[in-house]
């Protein structure tokens, strides 16, 4: 039972930027992680799908240390570095910045303060600020350009670009997205996809979980499924998706009948 194969980490002689390797996160008796391996390369938009509780979000918690690493015995190398057992700021610091499911946006607060206030700590200078060309820079990418507007009056798919502007503030090399797509209407999804493209081409490598097939579809190179907490796929969006044990992971048992 030791799951399906990783997709190949490199088709020419690039080492990755991400290679992740026999991670596992149990909780109690529940295995929520199972030795999972794979490769991102540099540039890459790679895709993360699965089932709700097959372990996508644990993953992205393990990946970043916050609130904890992987069990004892898991690899999470960035650039040859393992970061495994650092603390979340250092992580962070060095290139891996996530995003949460749920918008984490402070809605008492104007989008400018939003992006000061929710910056981890490897944007801030020297005297513990974000600076401000930083902010202005991370707002002008997602399209957010009135920063005193309150944070209360934006729209779903604004609140979006916000928690993603509070990202890609620190400058991250792997930006890891935590179903962005979720609760968007098919127009919304497309200017998602775009402001996705927009990072993407400015040289940050995209690490995708989502639900939304399509976007996956659209974004992806590559993509991994994950069901009960193991790959059980990997490979292109259409080949991946097509499988049949990617089929019936979605559908359940009988479902694909
Ligand atoms: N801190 C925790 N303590 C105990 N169990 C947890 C904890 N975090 C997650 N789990 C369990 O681990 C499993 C995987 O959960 P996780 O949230 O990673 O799945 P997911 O693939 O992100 O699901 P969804 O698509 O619904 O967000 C679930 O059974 C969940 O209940």
């Amino acid at each position: 039972m030791g799951g399906v194969a990783a997709p190949p980490a490199d088709r020419d002689t690039e080492a990755p930027l991400l290679s992740v390797r026999g991670v596992s996160k149990t909780f109690g008796k529940l295995a929520a992680v199972r030795d999972v391996s794979f490769d991102v390369r540099s540039g890459e938009v790679f895709g993360l799908a699965g089932p709700n509780g097959a372990g996508k979000s644990t993953l992205f918690n393990v990946l970043t240390g916050v609130p904890f690493g992987p069990d004892p015995g898991g690899h999470v190398l960035l650039r040859g570095q393992d970061v495994v057992g650092r603390p979340g700021w250092s992580i962070t610091r060095a290139g891996l910045v996530r995003t949460f499911q749920t918008e984490a946006v402070f809605d008492d607060l104007s989008v400018l303060q939003n992006v000061r206030v929710c910056a981890s700590p490897s944007a801030l200078g020297r005297r513990g600020r974000v600076a401000e060309d930083r902010v202005r820079e991370a707002l002008e990418t997602v399209g957010l350009t009135d920063g005193d507007a309150p944070a209360k009056q934006l729209s779903l798919v604004d609140r979006k670009r916000l928690m993603i502007a509070t990202a890609i503030v620190s400058r991250p090399s792997v930006l890891l997205l935590d179903e962005p797509a979720a609760g968007l209407e098919p127009q919304d999804q497309d200017q998602l996809i775009d402001l996705l493209r927009t990072i993407n081409a400015a040289g940050v490598t995209i690490i995708l979980v989502e639900h939304v097939l399509r976007v996956l579809r659209t974004l992806c190179g590559r993509m991994i499924v994950l069901d009960a907490g193991a790959v059980i796929a990997g490979g292109a969006p259409e080949q991946v998706l097509a499988d049949p044990a990617v089929v019936q992971a979605y559908l359940g048992p009988g479902g694909a009948a």
